[in-house]
């Protein structure tokens, strides 16, 4: 039965401690938010289609000439809070009590606290995600572990906490406001602003936000208009948020200047958001059959075209005074000594390139990884920097459009196509069972990662890539090695888990995102369907 509260009809479960997050203030506010954005957010998701129908037609992205004069002008984004200047290791996790406790607690300055690629957006998730963060920021929370008897209590020096709302893709089903389900990025925005702006800035920090999946300018300056409004409601200074903008869609790399120009009195850093990056390549280019990628194992930030993206985000954030974040290696700590040793070594190698190239930190996925991070950065910075904003790279001026869209070279193979099918079904199958970042034979799996995945096949059947075996990628040999690839998964997770897990449901959508004429922008939406 669906519950009113302030202008909006709530159609998920509602506890009593839910009601303290979806209060009538918080309610109206968002209702409010909704009325005023959410149709431009639809626009905003048209205009997208259209820009990317000129790709497929056969145009390539670049440098837009409407907004020349704004990389070419002299302006700089607002002073960065003392917080917010020392980003050298960041941990990212869902929005879980366990995890949000022992990610606080970790050898690193900031949390990134996920609603997005790592968090499956059931209701109570969401819901949840929102009393842990409160508790989080009011510096009470704790988590009694029934299975392992382990106590959690935050500790004395938490790090600092940014919340990653959803992308605007992503409607919120379970809230209604005219009968129509929410933007779910105002959700996360809005909830997580009013019940902790001002506790948060009584701990000397602030409302801080990760704003993931841009991909043209316009989108920031909605934003921008949204953090205005949220400021004016509760009366505090423009500037009082921060975000942190992902560039991890490759129409966004063109727009750096621009996404921070409109957000130049919130914007603190852009980071290079690669996953999702490497994915929006295949997504923009999937039509230019000279533009494959290969097996997903071979595209490292060593490829030119993602050396090219980290080195003009590192110039441009450095440009306009704002820091240039880094972005997540997969590997994660493993079981045996020699294993754990030869990932955190690629771990290290990937982190020294990023801050080789002037990268002011990056993102760790566990906490047993901030300390190679945490050293490779030390080491990185000047005596008494806490950054690299200060330190100018020759060279770097020289980024062009075609540098930022060449193709990676690499094999394209039966192994890599097997791999892509075990990794993407397990994934979509955790997801719908609601877990958005799970271990996968040794990497960290979250929505981003899995959309490589699942488009890479997508793109091989497209444009018929020819595998080293000889063979060519059609529908018909994805679906004779996905059957395969199934009984391996099978004999892997074990009967029981097969049968009551979510595998039929996850194996249908992965087919239909795999074979269908039309490439699905997001595989998060036809699982959100489903979830
Ligand atoms: C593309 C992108 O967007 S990247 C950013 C989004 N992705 C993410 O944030 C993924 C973050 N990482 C994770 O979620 C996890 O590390 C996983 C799911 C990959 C693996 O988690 P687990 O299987 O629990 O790992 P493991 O068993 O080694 O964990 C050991 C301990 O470390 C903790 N831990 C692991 N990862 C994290 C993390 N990111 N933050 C906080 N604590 C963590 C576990 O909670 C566990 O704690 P415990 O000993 O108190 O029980
Ligand atoms: O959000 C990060 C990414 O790599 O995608
Ligand atoms: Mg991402």
């Amino acid at each position: 039965m669906a519950t009113n509260i302030g202008g909006l009809e709530i159609l998920g479960e509602l506890t009593a401690e839910d009601r303290e997050i979806l209060t009538e203030k918080n309610a109206v506010f968002l209702a409010g938010l909704v009325d005023e954005f959410a149709g431009r957010r639809d626009d905003l998701l048209k205009a997208r289609a259209e820009w990317q129908s000129k790709i497929d037609g056969g145009a390539l992205p670049e440098f837009r000439a409407d907004s020349k004069s704004v990389r070419d002008g002299n302006w700089r984004v607002g002073d960065l809070p003392q917080d917010l200047l020392d980003r050298r290791v960041e941990i990212t996790g869902p929005v879980e009590r366990k995890m949000i406790i022992n990610a606080l607690n970790a050898d690193v300055k900031v949390f990134m606290a996920d609603f997005e690629d790592a968090l499956a957006p059931t209701w109570r998730n969401v819901i949840e995600g929102q009393i842990n963060l409160r508790d989080a920021v009011n510096r009470t929370i704790s988590f009694d572990d029934p299975k392992s008897g382990k106590s959690y209590r935050l500790n004395d020096d938490p790090a600092t906490l940014i919340a990653r709302v959803r992308g605007i893709h992503l409607d919120e089903k379970h809230v209604l406001r005219n009968g129509k389900p929410i933007p779910g990025c105002l959700m996360d925005f809005a909830l997580y602003f009013l019940t902790n702006q001002e506790r948060l800035r009584e701990n000397n920090s602030g409302p801080y936000f990760y704003v993931p999946k841009l991909e043209h300018f316009e989108e920031a300056r909605w934003w921008n208009e949204i953090f205005v409004r949220a400021q004016n409601h509760v009366g505090l200074p423009v500037g009082t948020i921060k975000a942190t903008m992902l560039i991890e869609t490759l129409p966004a790399v063109f727009e750096m200047d621009e996404i921070l120009y409109e957000l130049k009195d919130h914007a603190a850093a852009l980071n290079c958001g690669r996953w999702d990056y490497i994915f929006s390549y295949i997504k923009t280019l999937k039509n230019h059959g000279d533009r494959m990628l290969p097996d997903r194992h071979a595209v490292g930030m060593d490829k030119p075209f993602l050396d090219a993206y980290s080195r003009l985000l590192i110039r441009t954030c450095h440009m306009r005074g704002a820091l240039a974040m880094g972005g997540m290696s997969a590997f994660l700590p493993a079981k045996t000594p020699d294993e754990d040793a030869a990932n955190k070594e690629k771990v290290r190698a990937d982190k020294q390139r990023e801050a080789d190239n002037g990268h002011d930190g990056s993102w760790v996925a566990h906490p047993a990884l901030a300390e190679v991070v945490n050293k490779v950065y030390s080491d990185a910075f000047e005596a008494g920097k806490t950054n690299q904003l200060d330190v100018s790279r020759d060279g770097d001026t020289d980024v062009t459009a075609e540098n930022l869209v060449e193709t990676p070279e690499g094999p394209f193979t039966e192994d890599g196509l097997r791999n892509n099918i075990r990794v993407a079904v397990q994934y979509i199958e955790a997801w719908l069972g609601g877990l958005g970042a799970v271990a996968i034979y040794g990497l960290m799996e979250d929505a981003a990662t899995a959309e490589i995945s699942r488009a890479s096949i997508w793109q091989w059947i497209k444009n018929g890539a020819k595998l080293s075996n000889g063979e060519t990628m059609t529908a018909e040999y994805f679906r004779k090695i996905m059957a395969e690839e199934l009984e391996v998964v099978k004999s892997e997770v074990g009967d029981e888990r097969w049968a009551n897990g979510h595998f039929k449901e996850a194996i249908a959508l992965l087919d239909s995102l795999c074979v269908s004429e039309k490439f699905d922008t997001f595989l998060t939406l036809g699982a959100y369907r489903a979830l």
